[in-house]
């Protein structure tokens, strides 16, 4: 088994005349958290996109898991769980009812019991018999991010998870995204905000003007890239 649970090479991807990902290259390794930082617009969800096979890439070559997506998709989706920035939940169900739809969408055994751990995990459990419409964001977040754990995948890919977050709630978000990365999960997140990177990445990738710019650790992003590192800093502070 392949210690990578992403590998990308000369990844390249154009809506018509518009070059998003103009030769894209990273590594993830298995159990790690994983940032790709970029502004907006910079082609992350793009990159999120071919990675876990809802568009192709017009070129280069992109593993998950040791699997070529594009060769592949169907093994692919079978290891991976997907977060997007819209909330993925269903507002006139509880909390409850939505993880056992999902749980039974995805033919889990002992749904009932996985659904009773699983708001457990996620600091739920008071509120998983009410309706969605009265959680607040960070809750349906948090349920989201449930969801996206039903079934034990190897790797979780977060599309710009803190969204639409209060700063409290964020930091409460990031606090659960940690416990997830405990339990050994790969995670591969996008951001804007060089603070959430910095929070929660082992490595962090920029993504700018269609290529990763840099790679590294945030101490080796520090020091590659110090008057760069500043100058994200003071675009991404969180609001
Ligand atoms: N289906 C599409 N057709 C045409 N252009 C697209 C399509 N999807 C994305 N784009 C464009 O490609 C560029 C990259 O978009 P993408 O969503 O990948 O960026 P992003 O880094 O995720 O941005 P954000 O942080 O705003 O979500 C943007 O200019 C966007 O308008």
């Amino acid at each position: 088994m392949t210690s990578l649970a992403v590998s990308v090479e000369g990844l390249k991807k154009a809506y018509k005349d518009h070059t998003v990902l103009n030769g894209v290259n990273f590594q993830v390794q298995r159990g790690s958290v994983f940032a790709l930082l970029g502004s907006n617009g910079a082609g992350k969800t793009t990159a999120i996109k071919i990675l876990t096979t809802l568009i192709q890439a017009d070129e280069g070559k992109a593993e998950v898991c040791g699997i070529d997506v594009a060769k592949s998709p169907e093994q692919v989706r079978e290891k991976i769980s997907l977060t997007g920035q819209n909330i993925a939940v269903d507002e006139i169900l509880t909390g409850r009812e939505n993880l056992e739809l999902v749980a039974k969408l995805r033919h889990l055994p002992d749904r009932k019991a996985i659904t009773e751990t699983s708001l457990k995990q996620f600091d739920l459990e008071e509120a998983g018999g009410k309706p969605l419409s009265t959680y607040s964001g960070g809750m349906k977040r948090r349920l989201d991010l449930a969801m996206t754990m039903l079934g034990s995948p190897e790797l979780v890919f977060l599309d710009e998870p803190s969204v639409g977050l209060d700063p409290e709630a964020r930091l409460a978000l990031w606090d659960t995204i940690r416990k997830m990365a405990a339990s050994g999960i790969t995670i591969f997140l996008t951001t804007q905000y060089l603070e959430e990177a910095e929070a929660l990445a082992d490595q962090i990738a920029i993504l700018h003007e269609g290529k990763i710019i840099v790679q590294g650790t945030l101490d080796e992003l520090k020091n590659i890239l110090p008057a760069k590192k500043n100058r994200i800093r003071r675009k991404t502070t969180v609001t």
